[in-house]
């Protein structure tokens, strides 16, 4: 029961939080390009309860689109038309940019905000192509701008604990991982429409481009560990775009510390949950076997709503943590992963040491791994930008 109550008041502080009572002076202004259905969990909501961030400005090309979404989320400017990201990197009063554009339009739009001299905090994934993210790393350390890719559950005092007891070796090395994150078949349209950027092969998508980065960041996370190779993938292919575009894709990693990893990432996992009335359970999970136990962490992506991390030494009794603040007393029970990951962005833009930070070529890594995964899987490698150049 306590746990209901206290999921509960997590809920309720999550989507309504506790606003700060005044904003500093000079806090970071963010402007968002397009009016993206993510950017009110991502960034609208999180900057509500940060004295450092406001939310400046917003573009987005259809301008009764523009104002709804400004007028909804009170962002003070707008910009609408065929020009309007332009016109947003522009602005002398945006100091950040977010983009949670489609992924095909990540690296034009990073690129052009760099140029700019915008930080940029950048949906995942950072690019379609290795190549590409490479680019925009060498170019934000250029201009000495952050750049974030929103790898954003790695911010979460629970994943990093689950890092803490794996590098503790309390359990010894690590052998194996097995990391899940699928949906199950949902009527037609209720979360993703047909024509959702995510089935546009043109845009990005594909099942492993969205939702297999976070199994696959969470294989580099938690072994440390580079991909030597994939030993096998098989993909199913969407309906929409079959050979192209992936619905589910199963594959196993072989990384340069010999673990060994399989991952399965769905939009739509086939039949029926309990009693064959309601959908089948969401998989979201990280198994992790190491020499003297397991390790499973439920719930990876968003820890905030709810999450265990079971510890199993082998022969002995489980024993269940759950992480909500950091020890130091960083955070809230209610902060969302987003919201760590923005308290993150802004102390890397003031010049502090974050709590938690990316590695410098993890989006090219998880690009390279994508790669190498769809190869396997003979799918087609995501197009390049048409605004790719060689050099910058
Ligand atoms: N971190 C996380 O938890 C999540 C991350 N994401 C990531 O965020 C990004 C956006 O996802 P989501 O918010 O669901 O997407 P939406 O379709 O809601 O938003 C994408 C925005 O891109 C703009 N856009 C520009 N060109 C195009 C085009 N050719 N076709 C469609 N849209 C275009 C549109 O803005 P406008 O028309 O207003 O100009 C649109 O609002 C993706 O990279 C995805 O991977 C998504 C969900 C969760
Ligand atoms: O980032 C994401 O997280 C949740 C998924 O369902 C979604 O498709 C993806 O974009």
């Amino acid at each position: 029961m306590a746990g209901v109550a206290s999921l509960l008041s997590r809920l309720r502080k999550l989507n309504n939080p506790p606003e700060v009572p005044a904003k500093l002076p000079n806090a970071l202004r963010f402007g968002i390009l397009g009016a993206a259905r993510i950017a009110p969990n991502a960034l609208i909501v999180p900057a509500a309860s940060h004295a450092d961030v406001v939310v400046t400005a917003v573009a987005s090309r259809d301008q009764a689109k523009a104002s709804a979404y400004a007028k909804k989320h009170k962002i003070p400017t707008v910009y609408h038309g065929s020009d309007c990201y332009q016109q947003l990197l522009d602005d002398p009063n945006v100091d950040a940019v977010y983009n949670p554009l489609p992924n095909g339009l990540h690296y034009e739009w990073t690129v052009k905000a760099l140029n700019a001299g915008k930080h940029v905090l950048v949906e995942k994934p950072v690019a379609d192509t290795s190549a590409e993210a490479q680019q925009m790393i060498d170019l934000a350390d250029k201009k000495d701008l952050v750049l974030l890719e929103a790898i954003h559950w790695t911010f979460h005092p629970a994943s990093q604990r689950v890092k803490e007891i794996i590098e503790s070796r309390e359990l010894g090395e690590l052998k194996n991982i097995k990391a899940d994150f699928a949906l199950p078949t949902l009527p037609h349209g209720l979360v993703l429409l047909e024509d959702d950027v995510r089935f546009q092969y043109d845009l990005g998508g594909g099942v492993t481009m969205d939702m297999g980065v976070y199994p696959l960041s969470a294989i580099r996370f938690f072994s440390s560990s580079d991909l030597a190779k994939v030993e096998s993938a098989k993909a199913i292919g969407h309906e929409r775009d079959p050979a192209r575009i992936d619905r589910a894709m199963q594959t196993h990693l072989v990384l340069q510390s010999s673990v060994e990893a399989d991952v399965f990432v769905d939009y739509a996992m086939p039949g029926w949950g309990p009693f064959h009335i309601i959908p089948r359970m969401v998989k979201c999970n990280i198994h992790l076997e190491l020499e003297g136990g397991t390790i499973d962490f439920f719930n990876f992506v968003m820890p905030t709503l709810y999450h265990s991390i079971t510890v199993k030494p082998t022969g002995k009794k489980a024993r269940v943590e759950k992480v909500y603040e950091y020890k130091d007393g960083l955070g809230k029970e209610w902060w969302s992963t987003y919201r760590y990951q923005l308290e993150a962005f802004v102390d890397k833009v003031r010049g502090r040491t974050p709590k938690t930070w990316s590695t410098h070529d993890d989006p090219v890594k998880q690009m390279q791994w994508v790669e190498s995964v769809y190869a396997a899987a003979e799918m087609p490698a995501r197009p390049t930008s048409t605004y790719f150049r060689s050099s910058i």
